[in-house]
């Protein structure tokens, strides 16, 4: 691959599998790395039920059987759309998160980079995480540095917020007056808390369905608000910004709930995730002119009216921007890839609280595999 500059139009294909586990993402953004120039083509692959089973079978997992089983699936999906793509200079490959303990064993995405740049006959840039996780970050949340570049995109002339509602949720605080978002009060940004998670996991348990589509069952469902406030004493809302979460880390809301109805049980959820934002948007050095909204939760009116209710600025689906919130964290990791490729920060000490800005993600070139190998 030649060597990228300033002003250079790269080709860059992300993909992205979120923790909510439905299916593949990927999208091309043209990039230097430093200025989005513009959007191309995307395409979502979803998980047949069998696909998902096997990768749920790895969550919370580090090694075995179940994680390789789910490593394969995701190499063999995501090799399937991303060769649905032509004229492509660089990959960004997120994989699959199974396992996130930053303060711990680590972080761990399944999927092999390299394996996928044999396949595809591309260079592919993975494992994003590591190495902010290992210089002090929480290795999560990498979309800020995008979210910063969108910032400058839309022309956007005060301080704006953009919240991801995935499995778990994440907020960005993005000052689009600084030149470059390493510089200390650019960025800020940390996980919110669950989003979806917690609603699509009470509605495969007893209902046997993957999400609460347009939020109808909680609409028709009481808040309880013990829960709620007994929710808000996780110690994750005592800690400091920047923090991540494990997507299991409240598992235990599940039993919280049991003795709800299921539409009591779907509203109470709801408002955990939309509570978990309300405390995330006092953390903003400053109040943002408008929170845009990405990920699959802008779609259920009564998270969004929740989260509203609860905001004193604009909630608006990213859309109002002119942007795609179903393909905005696949186009993060072509973006993120390209300033790998270059040697620029992804994260810095205001987005993963990492030591200093750095620069996370490895570089696997078609033909250095059946070198390694023989
Ligand atoms: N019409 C809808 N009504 C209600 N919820 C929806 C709707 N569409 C999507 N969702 C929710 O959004 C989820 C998918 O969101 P998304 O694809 O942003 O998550 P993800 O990328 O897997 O997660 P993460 O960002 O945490 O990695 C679904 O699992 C579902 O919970
Ligand atoms: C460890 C990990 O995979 N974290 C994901 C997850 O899904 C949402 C939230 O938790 C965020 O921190 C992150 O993903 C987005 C894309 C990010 O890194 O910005």
């Amino acid at each position: 691959m030649r060597r990228i500059g300033t002003g250079d139009k790269i080709r860059a294909l992300g993909a992205m599998s979120g923790t909510s586990l439905d299916g593949v993402d990927a999208a091309i953004i043209e990039t230097d790395g430093e200025t989005v120039f513009g959007f191309g083509e995307s395409a979502y692959r979803p998980y047949s039920e069998t696909e998902r089973e096997v990768l749920r079978a790895a969550l919370g997992r580090w090694d075995g059987a179940e994680v390789e089983a789910a490593a394969e699936v995701v190499e063999t999906t995501h090799a399937e759309i991303l060769s649905r793509f032509d004229d492509i200079d660089l990959i960004g490959f997120h994989g699959q998160t199974f396992a996130h303990d930053p303060r711990g064993r680590g972080t761990h995405q399944a999927g092999s980079g390299a394996i996928l740049a044999e396949a595809l006959g591309l260079p592919v840039v993975w494992d994003f995480r590591s190495a902010d996780v290992r210089f002090g970050g929480e290795g999560a949340p990498l979309a800020p540095f995008y979210h910063f570049a969108l910032a400058r995109f839309i022309e956007a002339r005060a301080p704006l917020a953009f919240l991801n509602l995935g499995g778990v949720g994440n907020l960005t605080f993005a000052d689009p007056g600084f030149a470059r978002p390493e510089t200390e009060g650019a960025l800020l940004a940390f996980d919110t808390g669950p989003a979806n998670a917690p609603v699509n996991d009470l509605l495969q348990t007893r209902l046997g369905r993957a999400l609460d589509e347009d939020g109808a069952l909680a609409a028709r469902g009481e808040v309880n608000d013990a829960v709620v406030a007994r929710f808000l004493q996780h110690p994750h809302f005592f800690r400091m910004a920047p923090k991540s979460l494990d997507r299991d880390a409240f598992a235990a809301l599940a039993g919280e709930v049991a003795t709800l109805s299921d539409a009591d049980a779907a509203a109470t959820l709801t408002a955990c995730a939309a509570a978990s934002v309300m405390r995330g948007m006092e953390l903003c050095p400053a109040p943002p002119e408008r929170l845009l909204v990405t990920g699959g939760g802008r779609r259920n009116p009564v998270m969004m009216a929740m989260i509203a209710a609860g905001c004193d600025c604009p909630v608006l689906p990213v859309e109002e921007a002119g942007l795609d919130g179903d393909m905005l964290e696949a186009q993060a990791f072509a973006y993120l890839a390209v300033r790998v490729a270059r040697g620029l920060p992804t994260s810095a000490p205001g987005t993963t609280g990492v030591r200093a800005a750095v620069g996370g993600g490895t570089l696997s070139r078609p033909g250095e595999l059946a070198v390694a190998l023989g």
